[in-house]
């Protein structure tokens, strides 16, 4: 025996060993006896000879390779292609060959004590960097190396790359108030992967904050969310990241250095014929087990798909090869044949280019697969959805408005399969868009564009896809199908549009469409019209508290009249006020026309919120209020026909409710009792007493007329007849204490909670939504012109301020601050006189030359100013730097900031 051979017998022997996690050079110097050097340069070669697997990393581990290659299982399918199956039956083409190294190198680093090595994969788009990880995570997790117990977690950073606030928030979590908008705390990937994977794809998307923040993480293992100062939070997690550019430039030096181990994936022009080949077979047969039927391929065809230039690599071959299919299986349902053969003509253009001259003449066919799965290929079922309609309808004799129904429902269908399909992207466009030629696509963006003054409806993107895919189905057949030859007529909005199309598509691209094929295109429309807000109809928007109760209500109304009429709007009750407002609004601007909107809303305090919108937007606005489901329907039905104008939806959905709802439910005016706090302990002055004073403090300005009245409770026998008698007199919105009462419905609050988030949200909120409109109103006035009655006392007290151009400012800038902070009125008029007094200040002292005295900082400086603070309130002191010229120093900027978080 050689030394080489003893020393590979050696490791064999050690790797046998109960847990044996690989064999470094140093082990297996001490245990035979020889030179660390000696041994390393025996070990490299094994190595070279493939016997070995090198685990990156320091030191270097050594596994036997057959123990590397056994966790994956060889099989050898028909075509001869060999290929390795994982636990869940993923097929890696290309295993045994161009990856074999990346995949060994990859699983020894998944290998790796106690938790694995980072690796980070290069190489160009659609070269397979994801099903790699995702491979490799796969076998990892199956042979639960390391304990891997968590989750392969998969994000691609580039999905956010516009955002990278949002982007570092998904991955790494957020905390409540970490930006305008982060209305709760949100958990990130990280924590999702924790003890698992996590694979960031387009990983150089992330900016260089979030590069520094996951080098922490990869360094100590621990991290913060967005938005925390002072929580640490521990992770456990490998990372796999990819990325499409070079290596070097794609990350900060810092963070591409704790990726233990690199690889690039080689394009598919540098794979070998064979693999490419695998791949096409691959690929085909997974076609035909989705579409069910033999599928043939011209010898021709697999030529080309075997040499055309594929820049976008297995990815981009993946797609061409399921258009493909997808056109050849149009052409099967059309012709009625009993297989589908790929041709010449279903190739994309840049597949077909390949073949020009050389090989048209060749046709042999080859099956390739037929399967018995029941999985039929969702594409052009149109056809026969709509035959099996037309059978029907002939068997039964339906009436015109039941078939229309139907017709609709299998368009529908057929819509969604289609759109399945278009949510795959390939390069930057969407899948659906390569089925149509560009003649077509542009004829109809043409026509979308040129005449959309003509249409009652949308005609965007969804639109384009239904029509485009069908007329080029259309086309390619050179008939109509007799399948089409339908008698309902479609609406007549949809109708003419359609009839105007033919008429344009004849001109710009000499396509003729019979009469059938126009009815068609007219039903394709009526079927896509997105979130049905006519143009000029009244819009109705459904506004409720709670997480989906809006959504199912509306779901169930535009489910009965067939039209999606209701928008829905829902207001989680963690949700602040301030925010809520925002959404409504930001909806109703961006879909409201001059019929105007009626907002039906579940409680009365939120009949202000409407009109304070139309003041705001100049949209005509009504509200009702308590909104029930015979309510929602009238409305909706009204709203439907665009010739009723708001006051009839108003009055007909109002009548409904009338009409509809137990007397005793009727909308009697509110009882005014005035609203009352009980707080409860066992003295009814000790903690009671308390949370007198803590709740006079804290509540709303809303809620000034509460009020609050302390109480004993017998801690023998829970004696409540107090309670009774204030009942009497009061309406009791809750009772907060340290002794738990139940009488009748009345909410209890644990004195605990009402300091935790938690409970203090539920007490606001059980406020909120007992204010009369009255309260309300009277408020809401006074939000309206909150900014306004700053402004009159601003020019008041103040000589040199321009308080037009100071009002606009701040009208504008102070929004996002007031909300973030959540501050109230009367903290926000207060911060606006502040504001004002202070550049009128400033004024002054620039235009006598005297320095500038600030009044003596009151607060304590226990509140820490984050950058959120300082971004937050940025853009406002630009505007006063830009419009005003008053260049704020950063104490008086610090000052403000105080000033504002104190108040929240
Ligand atoms: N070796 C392989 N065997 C079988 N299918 C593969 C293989 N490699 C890639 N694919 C298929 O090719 C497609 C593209 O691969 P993938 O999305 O992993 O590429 P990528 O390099 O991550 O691309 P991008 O950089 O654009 O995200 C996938 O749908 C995958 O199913």
């Amino acid at each position: 025996m050689n030394k080489l051979e003893e020393i590979y017998q050696k490791i064999n022997e050690l790797s046998s060993e109960e847990g044996n996690n690989g064999i470094t050079a140093s082990e297996l110097s001490v245990s035979l006896n020889l030179e660390r050097s000696t041994v390393s340069r025996y070990l490299n070669e094994l190595s070279k000879m493939n016997k070995l697997v090198k685990a990156p990393g320091k030191p270097v581990r050594y596994h036997l390779s057959k123990h590397v290659n056994d966790t994956m299982t060889h099989s050898v399918h028909p075509n001869g292609a060999v290929a390795i199956t994982d636990p869940n039956n993923t097929q890696f083409i290309g295993a045994d060959s161009s990856m074999k190294d990346i995949i060994e190198k990859g699983l020894a680093a998944l290998l790796y004590p106690n938790q694995g090595l980072h690796i980070l994969l290069s190489g160009e788009t659609g070269v397979g960097k994801s099903y790699l990880a995702e491979y490799l995570a796969s076998i990892a997790f199956s042979k639960k190396w390391n304990n891997f117990s968590g989750h392969f977690v998969t994000f691609n950073c580039a999905n956010y790359a516009q955002n990278p606030e949002l982007l570092m928030g998904h991955i790494f979590g957020i905390k409540k108030g970490a930006y305008t908008g982060a209305a709760k705390d949100e958990i990130g990937l990280i924590e999702q992967a924790n003890g698992g994977i996590l694979f960031l794809d387009e990983i150089h998307r992330l900016p260089p904050t979030g590069q520094e923040m996951l080098f922490y993480l990869i360094d100590k293992g621990i991290y913060r969310k967005l938005g925390e100062s002072d929580a640490v939070h521990h992770a456990n997690l490998v990372i796999i990241g990819a990325t499409t550019e070079t290596l070097e430039s794609a990350l900060l030096p810092t963070l591409f250095r704790r990726f233990s181990l690199k690889l690039k994936v080689p394009p598919l022009r540098e794979r070998t014929q064979k693999e490419r080949k695998e791949l096409l077979s691959f690929f085909l047969r997974r076609e035909a087990q989705k579409m069910n039927i033999a599928l043939l391929i011209k010898d021709s065809c697999k030529e080309a798909f075997l040499t055309y230039s594929c820049p976008g690599n297995i990815g981009q071959l993946k797609g061409d090869i399921q258009i493909t299919c997808a056109r050849a299986f149009m052409h099967h349902l059309q012709q009625g044949t009993n297989q589908v053969t790929i041709q010449e003509d279903n190739l994309p253009q840049q597949v077909l280019s390949s073949l020009k001259n050389e090989l048209q003449t060749q046709s042999t066919e080859q099956i390739v697969a037929v399967s018995k799965q029941e999985n039929p290929f969702p594409i052009c079922s149109i056809y026969s959805a709509l035959a099996t309609i037309k059978g029907e309808k002939q068997q039964i004799g339906h009436d015109q408005a039941s078939s229309i129904n139907e017709m609709q429902s299998a368009i529908n269908h057929y819509l969604s399969d289609v759109q399945s399909l278009s949510e795959k992207r390939i390069e930057s466009e969407p899948a659906w868009m390569r089925f149509i030629e560009h003649d077509l696509l542009d004829a109809l963006r043409d026509f979308s564009y040129y005449f959309k003054a003509d249409f009652t409806f949308e005609f965007g993107d969804k639109q384009l896809m239904a029509i485009g895919l069908h007329l080029e189905a259309y086309r390619r057949q050179g008939r109509s199908s007799d399948l089409t030859a339908n008698t309902v007529p479609a609406p007549q909005i949809y109708q003419l549009v359609a009839e105007k199309l033919a008429e344009f598509l004849e001109k710009r691209i000499q396509l003729q469409l019979p009469e059938n094929e126009i009815n068609l295109t007219a039903h394709l429309m009526a079927s896509t019209v997105p979130e049905a807000v006519h143009k000029d109809g009244v819009s109705v928007y459904l506004v409720t508290h709670g997480d989906s109760t809006a959504t199912s209500m509306a779901g169930v109304t535009n489910y009965l009249l067939g039209s999606p009429i209701i928008q829905p709007i829902d207001m989680p009750l963690s949700e602040a006020t301030g925010v809520t407002y925002k959404r409504i609004s930001t909806q109703i601007s961006q879909h409201a026309n001059d019929a105007g909107v009626l907002l039906l809303v579940d409680i009365g305090s939120l009949v202000t919120i409407g009109e304070t919108i139309s003041r705001d937007l100049g949209i005509r606005i009504r509200t009702l209020a308590n909104v029930n489901l015979p309510m929602l329907i009238e409305a909706g039905r009204k709203a439907l026909i665009a010739e009723n104008d708001l006051n009839e939806v108003y009055h007909a959905a109002r009548d409904a409710y009338l009409a509809l709802a137990p007397k005793a439910q009727l909308p009697v005016a509110i009882e005014q009792k005035q609203r009352l706090i009980v707080t409860v302990c066992f003295t009814g002055e000790g903690t009671a007493q308390l949370l007198n004073d803590w709740l006079c403090k804290n509540i709303d300005s809303l809620d000034r007329d509460v009020a609050i009245r302390p109480i004993r409770v017998d801690p023998v026998n829970h004696d409540s007849s107090m309670l009774e008698v204030l009942q009497k007199k009061y309406q009791v919105i809750a009772i907060v204490g340290t002794v738990p009462v139940h009488f009748h419905d009345i909410p209890y609050i644990p004195a605990a909670e009402l300091f935790m988030d938690d409970g203090h949200q539920r007490l606001k909120k059980l406020l909120e939504i007992s204010r009369t409109v009255s309260q309300v109103a009277f408020n809401g006035q006074k939000v309206a012109n909150l900014g306004k009655l700053a402004k009159k006392g601003l020019d008041k007290i103040t000589t040199e301020l321009n308080t037009d151009l100071f009002y606009t400012i701040m009208t504008k800038y102070f929004e996002p601050i007031k909300d973030y902070y959540q501050l109230d009125n009367d903290s926000t008029i207060g911060l606006w006189m502040h504001i004002g007094s202070l550049l009128e200040k400033m004024l002054q002292s620039e235009n006598t030359g005297r320095p500038l005295v600030l009044p003596a900082q009151p607060m304590e400086r226990t509140l820490s100013i984050s950058k959120n603070d300082l971004k937050l309130w940025e853009p406002l002191f630009t505007q006063f730097n830009e419009k005003m010229r008053l260049n704020m120093s950063v104490p008086i900027k610090e000052s403000l900031i105080y000033l504002a978080k104190q108040q929240n």
